[in-house]
């Protein structure tokens, strides 16, 4: 799999099949156009590309409706290498980019720079200036170059469609497990660790407080998730929010490292987010949050134990 931002770079997976959307999250309904965009590749003997945009076209058409991101361009990249695709490209937005008519984008884009020789979409995908161009219009232009052209329709779950808006809500209401279940896959956070206010030690908890998460942050709470740490996995009990017991009103996130010793300063870390276990509260001491802490590692410790088992 190759992440490639250039057109200029894209000449190794030109004449291949290509898919082009948001997939933010990359869910099961990306992973199952993805998937079909996979087997088309395979079938035709050439490269399959998922193309998607950086920044996202709502950034420049109403930056006040970008919604934050699920997933950083690298974890889709990660997630859509397990399905088979061969190139993530990143195409860099533009207002010219955007200006183009459907005919235009058709022409430029996807036969020009792309060289595509077969296409993959969903059936609410829109092409070209205003949105102009539909499935239906990209269906008479693929048939009249000879090109491969799929509509996959649109994957439910629980009676709704799969969709990363959803998905957000989810997230923001702190409902983890609906949102594992719809994504297909853990909801990932990374950041890098900072110094925090060096208290967690002293507790007898430490926590790694992540600093610069690019992606969508859950609504307050504790929550049960797992990290990996040099191949290890680790069960991590996770503070998102303030730490009232101290009167610090930062929104943070904190994750203690069940049964992991070591120096995570400076480093990069992940975690992932399986459930959402209790709310934050005022503990009257340090004493009395020590005690709770100790309840919620072993509660944590037994979600994550269960779902590794599974
Ligand atoms: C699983 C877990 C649950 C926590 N729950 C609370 C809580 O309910 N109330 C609170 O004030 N702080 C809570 N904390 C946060 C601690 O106050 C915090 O980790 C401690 O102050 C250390 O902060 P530091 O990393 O900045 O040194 C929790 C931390 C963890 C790891
Ligand atoms: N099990 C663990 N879980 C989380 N961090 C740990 C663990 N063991 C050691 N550490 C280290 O301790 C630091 C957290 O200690 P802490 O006293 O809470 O300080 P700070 O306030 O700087 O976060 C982490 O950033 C990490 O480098």
């Amino acid at each position: 799999m190759q992440i490639v931002r250039h057109v200029d770079d894209y000449h190794p997976f030109r004449g291949g099949v290509v898919s082009i959307g948001n997939f933010d999250g990359v869910h099961l309904g990306h992973r199952e156009m993805l998937r079909k965009l996979v087997s088309l590749a395979k079938s035709r003997g050439v490269k399959a590309t998922a193309m998607t945009f950086d920044p996202p076209p709502v950034a420049l058409i109403a930056p006040e409706r970008v919604p934050p991101r699920l997933s950083t361009v690298k974890r889709k990249a990660e997630l859509m290498e397990s399905v088979g695709i061969d190139c993530l490209l990143v195409y860099p937005t533009s207002r010219e980019f955007l200006n183009l008519s459907a005919q235009d984008f058709f022409e430029q884009i996807i036969r020009q720079q792309l060289q595509a020789i077969g296409l993959v979409e969903g059936p609410n995908f829109f092409f070209g200036k205003g949105r102009q161009g539909d499935v239906n219009l990209l269906a008479e232009m693929a048939a009249s170059q000879q090109m491969d052209f799929e509509v996959v329709s649109a994957v439910e779950q629980d009676g709704m469609v799969i969709s990363s808006s959803l998905i957000r809500q989810m997230i923001s209401q702190g409902r983890i497990e609906e949102a594992v279940h719809w994504l297909g896959h853990p909801y990932r956070l990374t950041g890098t660790v900072e110094t925090g206010a060096s208290r967690g030690s002293g507790l007898g908890f430490p926590t790694a407080n992540l600093t610069d998460i690019q992606t969508l942050m859950p609504r307050a709470g504790v929550y049960a998730g797992v990290t990996e740490i040099e191949g290890r996995h680790y069960p991590a009990a996770l503070n998102i929010g303030a730490n009232p017991t101290f009167a610090d009103n930062n929104f943070k996130l904190e994750a203690h490292l069940i049964g992991f010793q070591g120096d995570l300063y400076g480093q990069e870390l992940s975690v992932d987010l399986l459930s959402f276990t209790r709310e934050i509260q005022k503990f009257e001491n340090a004493a009395q949050l020590k005690s709770q802490l100790e309840k919620d590692v072993s509660e944590i410790q037994a979600i994550v134990s269960n779902r590794i088992v599974q």
